[in-house]
């Protein structure tokens, strides 16, 4: 431990390992999560096991389930690809750029089935840390690169298998099943994993 009982956090074990202690004791402390996201520098060693791209689609790859309280999963974001505009199931997200570049662009939340206000417009580059909830509003997160691919990692908690997508045109709302495209460095080829991605 650091002075001032701050965690050391030089790998993602060291990430996985503070984020179960974290999340061990009964009130989460939010920003020591923050803390611990923002502290780690991405090292392509700690995590390149998880990174797993698909051709027409980002994919979801998950590395730490937390006993349940929270997901912890790379996301692997191929040339131009995109999620669709999304809430956060009433969860906590952090997310952090561990290669390449991505573009959020943050909605406000439709206060009747009409086109979707764009309220802020973010690059995030390599190490930066993005953190939204539903009380913030909504967001779509792009690799608008045409040559570069991407690669985030994404905390998710409580975890959520579901969440709404939003149509930016009118507003309309759709519950939709995410998915993961490999668990733990896995991907199962037998297994008929569905690709909903976002
Ligand atoms: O697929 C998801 O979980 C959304 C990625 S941007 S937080
Ligand atoms: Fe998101």
């Amino acid at each position: 431990l650091l002075g001032y009982g701050l965690p050391e956090v030089r790998s993602l074990t060291d990430v996985i390992r503070e984020l179960n202690s974290i999340f061990s004791s009964d009130n989460v402390n939010i920003d020591l999560v923050k803390y611990v996201m923002e502290t780690y520098k991405s090292n392509p060693s700690d995590w390149k096991k998880f990174a797993k791209f698909d051709r027409y689609s980002y994919t979801r790859n998950l590395v730490d389930d937390g006993n349940g309280k929270y997901n912890l999963m790379l996301l692997c974001w191929g040339e131009g690809h995109a999620s669709g505009i999304h809430d956060h199931a009433n969860s906590h997200c952090f997310m952090k750029m561990l290669q390449g570049s991505l573009e959020e662009v943050k909605y406000a939340w439709p206060d009747e089935k009409s086109e979707l206000k764009e309220i802020g417009r973010t690059r995030l580059d390599l190490n930066d840390l993005a953190y939204i909830n539903d009380s913030l509003g909504l967001h779509r997160v792009a690799n608008v690169s045409s040559y570069d691919t991407a690669i985030s990692l994404h905390l998710y908690c409580p975890p959520y298998d579901q969440c709404s997508v939003f149509d930016r045109k009118n507003g309309t709302r759709t519950t939709t099943s995410v998915t993961f495209y490999s668990m733990f460095g896995k991907r199962n080829k037998g297994q008929d994993i569905k690709e909903e991605n976002l």
